[in-house]
């Protein structure tokens, strides 16, 4: 027995020393197959991966984080997750509903099965003794089956963000921004763009116009929206220019709210008036952020945009070069007409995607051809005066009402008169207050009979003033004929004085 005793703790002493001999002469390859083995053991008994997603990374707010947030609100609903917390984010036009604290739910994404649980720990701060407010760390996890991994890190990852993203975009409060320096002043520090909720009613429904305008329009902005593939291939920015002209009160600045409420962007009003020189441009572009129109409402009256061009011309017909450098260095400190065309389609224009640039005048003629070509202002929209269709939208909004039989003696009128929605939109709402449907189309017709005869009186009178200002064109013409011959007799006659008296000097 002592012998065999002997024997066995010698052949274990053998026995580890040689496996201290292996180890030492393949410490890697061993190490690996033991892992591998050890691996394949524990996959065997739990084959499962579990991805933590935290609220902040790096110090700074987690987008995946809020991303899933959403997107696991969304779904939670109809997962049947039992304990759930309602919120009302900042800027969300409602509520959301977040998965409560240690709560899971279960997710399906092209056969994989994924897991998800919310997490709160509380973390006490003890520093040197002082006791501060305990923070709170949150997370999601996400275990799922490793021969999933692929799916989940290729496929479903990117899904739930861009769900999370689009859920997260149609609950956002609309904002208008504008660039008024104001703030920036009183804050003493450079806020750009300050802003305010947008909240303006107007829709396409409500917006009255020719419906074949208004729906080539809206398929416009559908097919733009739609167009991140389209914009790539073809190497453009992805943005769109809409030029509204019209007369005033036609509906163009009601056009830019519909738009923004058709496609749930915000808008940044800029005033060209406030904008310093060039640089300052450039600077508010790039604080706009993508999915957003950038509005300027009458660029014929916002600044002399046209100054350098006529400069130009005017020096190369004087042939004066002098003040060349001078009106250089000038424009680099102002405003300029190239300022704007670079902010439109420059290359500054590419940063930040799906971005809608509108011009509103009422005087298309006055603006320059190389700020309204095609490619800047993509599309032009003429706003006009209100004819029968875009009369039977503002009946509808206002009155309520699609057909009357008044509307037959309303239609010839307004095609003859030219008067804006404005006013044909005031006179319903003034008398709606006061009265019935009849009595309102019945001022409106009175009212159009009266701009009609208004409109009569006065090309009579436009017509009364050419034909005076041709016959005092004529008369002067014709003084100016006599004054000038006059002249010559007078001319003609000191001549031959002044011979005579030369030839007598001879
Ligand atoms: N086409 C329209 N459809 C519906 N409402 C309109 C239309 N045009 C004008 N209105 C009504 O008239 C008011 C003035 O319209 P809006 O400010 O859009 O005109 P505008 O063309 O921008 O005028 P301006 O050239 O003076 O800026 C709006 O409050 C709106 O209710
Ligand atoms: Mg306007």
């Amino acid at each position: 027995m002592g012998a065999s005793l002997t024997e066995v703790g010698s052949r274990l002493a053998g026995l580890l020393f040689t496996w201290g001999i292996i180890q030492q002469l393949f410490p890697q390859i061993l190490r690996r197959r033991i892992e591998s083995f050890w691996n394949r053991l524990e996959n065997y008994f739990y084959p499962y991966v579990q991805i933590t997603i935290d609220e902040f990374s790096n110090g700074k707010n987690n987008e995946i984080y809020r991303h899933v947030d959403t997107y696991l609100g969304t779904k939670s609903i109809h997962n049947g997750a039992k304990y759930l917390k309602a919120e009302k984010p900042d800027n969300s036009k409602s509520f959301a509903v977040i998965l409560d604290e240690g709560e899971e739910i279960i997710d399906e994404f092209q056969g994989a099965r994924l897991c998800w649980r919310s997490n709160k720990e509380t973390i006490d701060n003890n520093s040197h003794g002082r006791k501060s407010q305990p923070t709170e760390k949150k997370s999601y996890t996400m275990t799922f089956n490793q021969q999933d991994r692929e799916i989940v890190t290729g496929k479903y990852l990117k899904h739930v963000m861009e769900e999370g993203r689009a859920i997260e975009f149609k609950n956002k409060k609309q904002r208008i921004y504008c660039n008024d320096n104001l703030i920036s002043w009183i804050l003493r520090v450079y806020r750009p763009w300050s802003h305010i909720n947008f909240e303006h009613p107007a829709t396409f429904d409500t917006l009255a116009m020719d419906p074949r305008k208004k729906e080539e329009i809206i398929n416009d902005l559908i097919a733009f929206t739609k167009g991140k593939d389209y914009y790539s291939k073809v190497g453009k920015a992805w943005k769109r220019g809409y030029l509204l002209y019209g007369p005033p009160g036609t509906g163009k600045s009601t056009m830019i709210a519909a738009i923004a409420n058709f496609l749930n962007y915000d808008i940044y009003d800029l005033e060209l008036t406030s904008v310093k020189d060039n640089l300052e441009l450039k600077k508010l572009l790039m604080e706009t952020t993508s999915k957003s129109i950038i509005v300027i409402e009458d660029i014929d009256c916002s600044v002399d945009l046209t100054g350098k061009r006529e400069k130009e011309k005017k020096k190369e017909e004087t042939g004066d070069s002098d003040s060349d450098s001078d009106s250089d260095s000038e424009s680099q400190n102002k405003l300029t007409l190239s300022g704007l065309l670079n902010f439109i389609d420059g290359i500054w224009s590419a940063c930040g995607q799906e971005r809608i640039i509108i011009f509103t005048t009422n005087h298309v003629d006055k603006l320059d051809p190389a700020l309204i070509r095609r490619g800047r202002m993509d599309m032009h929209i003429e706003m006009s005066y209100c004819r029968y269709e875009a009369f039977k939208v503002l009946a509808k909004n206002y009155l309520g009402i699609e057909t009357h039989p008044l509307f037959q003696e309303i239609q010839p009128l307004l095609e003859e008169v030219n008067m804006s929605p404005c006013d044909v939109a005031e006179s319903l709402i003034l008398k709606n207050t006061s009265g019935g449907t009849e009595i309102c189309l019945n001022n409106l017709i009175q009212s159009l009979k009266e701009a009609k005869e208004k409109a009569i009186q006065d090309s009579i009178e436009a017509k009364e003033k050419a034909i005076q200002d041709s016959i005092e064109g004529k008369e002067k013409a014709n003084r100016d004929s006599e004054q000038v011959k006059e002249e010559t007799k007078k001319t003609k006659k000191f001549s031959t004085k002044f011979i005579r008296s030369c030839v007598r000097l001879k």
